[in-house]
């Protein structure tokens, strides 16, 4: 089996993560600001989770080659991704002190926490496949968003996270990952006890996400 197939199988969850009104409201601009500060902050604290998730690749690993893929991954989050976030949190009035305050909301427990059971509780593939709709999704819509109609560009408050997404660097990391993520499941077959476990773990992953766009909408 490979990625296509478990985006194939689980086709409609998948567009109701990355087609969810709170995309297209980034798209055309709409998006209300409660609603954007809120997932930014609690984006914060889902990255600290992530860079966890990261380490606990890192330590299943059976190679020092295999380490590398994680730890690129987490330097990458720890160097660039967490401070472009705070830089880009500082400019929505959110400063370092105020992320250091924030109050985990209970989308943010749920997704992160399920991410790092799998990580515990499961082998590597497990934890890469429990990881990879973030990736996967936001390189997706990242892609998506520009090509449609209703996408503003002129005065639209949410276009440095839509071209951060669309960008060649994100692009190019989620190609990476689809390959890698082919590859260890290369031997395996969709319809096996651990392919149908593979399946079940994306298909929790990609509703936590929809679960994080919820979250978002619920605080205007
Ligand atoms: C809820 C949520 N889901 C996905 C991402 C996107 N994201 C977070 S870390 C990372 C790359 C891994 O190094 C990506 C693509 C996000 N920011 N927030």
């Amino acid at each position: 089996m490979n990625v296509s197939d478990l985006i194939t199988a689980n086709q409609s969850l998948w567009q109701e993560y990355t087609q969810h009104r709170f995309v297209r409201q980034l798209g055309d601009g709409t998006l209300p600001d409660s609603a954007f500060r809120h997932y930014l902050i609690q984006d914060y604290l889902f990255l600290k989770h992530f860079a966890r998730a990261y380490a606990l690749a890192i330590y299943k690993c059976d190679s020092f080659s295999a380490m590398q893929r994680p730890l690129t991954a987490l330097t990458g989050l720890l160097e660039h991704e967490t401070s472009l976030h705070v830089a880009y949190c500082q400019e929505w009035g959110i400063s370092e002190q105020d992320l250091e305050n924030i109050e985990e909301d209970s989308g943010t427990v749920a997704y992160t926490r399920l991410v790092l059971d799998i990580g515990q509780s499961g082998s590597l593939t497990e934890l890469y496949v429990a990881l990879a709709p973030c990736a996967l999704g936001y390189a997706e819509i990242g892609a998506w968003l520009p090509k449609q109609s209703f996408t503003a560009r002129a005065n639209n408050p949410y276009i440095a996270w839509i071209d951060m997404y669309a960008g060649e660097t994100f692009q190019q990391l989620a190609v990476d990952e689809t390959r890698s993520l082919d590859e260890m499941m290369k031997e395996i077959s969709a319809d096996s006890q651990q392919g149908r476990k593979l399946n079940r773990i994306f298909r929790d992953a990609t509703r936590m996400e929809i679960a994080f766009w919820e979250q978002g909408l619920n605080k205007q």
